[in-house]
């Protein structure tokens, strides 16, 4: 029998890599030979090629802007030509089947695989789709979603709910090791702050502008994003890293509470890790607002609080946050309610499916 073969494609921020970091070893352990195609630069590139037996490409890709800027006019140039080159490693390597997570390099991926005539299947993992994935639906043999409420934003026909797709590692988290790693102790909680996957300004600076307060009652995990990192700032119970990528899962085990941005992979992550969460959503003047959506989600459900991001001050985040922590057994007993939907289970079956044909 000819061997099974897979393309993963996905990138432009960790968001939409981390589901196929969660997929791809559940393939490789079926012998499937895996391919994966992202940008020159993008985290995609950090992420996924230094993983062994998965062959990274780079292709050119363009970005659609919310604001005018020159490159404006060279991006369907780039996206042309990352469509031709998508179009030539598909027609190479021969996947029987492609899994695309989104971001504009998936774009010309979906559609070259559509030329190609290979089944591509979508992951949408915000409550509404991104701009991306709506470019590519028409090109998709299946669209997966994360949030059962995306459904209604989905064509109807091709389009199933099947929950989070979390890296199973992440369960696997040691709370002493990551103590000792951090230089924490027990007596006080640990917050973990994360503001997305490439950190957030503006929560850095509330964080850091609070600092005194905060350390009389917690310790601090701050993910703070590339080239966010304040060496000026050397507190005890406070630590700061621009990005963890192995070490996270103990970093997990040892946060009892989280303040983070309300990306989707993101606040499941928490959710299945059991971690009452304070969210505070990207502004709809900065993004389409679908973090707002997400975290209305998780609040209307009780396994969060929010803050508006308009509404962000040292202040606010102090009362906000221990309100969180005097609310944790509420919010701890909504959470155990939560059933994880099997999600990593049924996309491997799904994405069989489509191979067979
Ligand atoms: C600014 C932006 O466009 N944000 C979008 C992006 O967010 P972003 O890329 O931040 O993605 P998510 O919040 O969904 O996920 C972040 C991922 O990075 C991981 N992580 C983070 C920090 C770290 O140090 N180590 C680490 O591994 C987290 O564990 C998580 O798995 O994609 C999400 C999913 O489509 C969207 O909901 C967000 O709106």
């Amino acid at each position: 029998m000819s061997q099974k073969r897979i393309l993963f494609t996905g990138g432009g921020t960790a968001g939409h890599v981390i589901v196929n970091l969660a997929l791809i070893p559940e393939f490789q352990k079926e012998g499937y030979q895996i391919d994966y195609i992202g940008s020159y630069n993008g985290i995609e590139k950090q992420l996924i090629e230094p993983l062994e037996g998965v062959t990274y490409h780079s292709i050119s890709t363009g970005k659609l802007r919310r604001y005018m800027s020159k490159e404006n006019f060279k991006d369907p140039f780039k996206v042309l030509k990352g469509l031709w080159q998508a179009s030539r490693i598909i027609g190479k390597k021969k996947p029987q089947v492609i899994f695309s997570k989104g971001g504009f390099v998936s774009v010309p991926v979906v559609a070259a695989a559509k030329l190609r005539n290979v089944p591509t299947i979508i992951h949408e993992s915000d409550y509404t789709p991104g701009l991306a994935n709506k470019l590519s639906f028409p090109f998709a043999k299946k669209i997966l979603a994360t949030f059962p409420e995306t459904m209604n934003y989905l064509p109807e026909t091709k389009s199933v709910h099947i929950g989070a797709v979390v890296r199973e590692e992440l369960f696997e988290g040691n709370r002493q090791s990551g103590l000792q790693f951090l230089g924490f102790h027990k007596q006080k909680p640990t917050i973990m702050v994360m503001g997305g996957s490439m950190g957030s300004k503006k929560i850095n600076e509330a964080i850091r502008g609070s600092l005194d307060e905060l350390l009389q009652d917690v310790q601090i995990i701050h993910l703070c994003g590339k080239g966010q990192l304040d060496p000026s700032i050397d507190r005890r119970g406070y630590v700061q890293y621009e990005y963890i990528n192995e070490g996270l899962k103990d970093l997990f085990a040892a946060s009892d509470f989280i303040v983070s941005r309300a990306g989707s992979n993101a606040i499941f992550e928490f959710l299945a890790l059991k971690k009452p969460m304070l969210l505070i959503p990207l502004s709809r003047e900065a993004s389409r607002g679908d973090q707002i959506l997400n975290a209305d989600s998780f609040v209307k459900q009780g396994y969060a609080m929010k803050l508006e991001e308009e509404e962000l001050t040292g202040d606010r985040l102090l009362r906000d946050l221990r309100e969180l922590m005097s609310q944790k057994d509420q919010f701890l007993q909504q959470m155990e309610n939560y059933q994880s939907e099997k999600a990593k289970e049924n996309v491997i079956k799904i994405i069989q499916q489509e191979e067979k044909g």
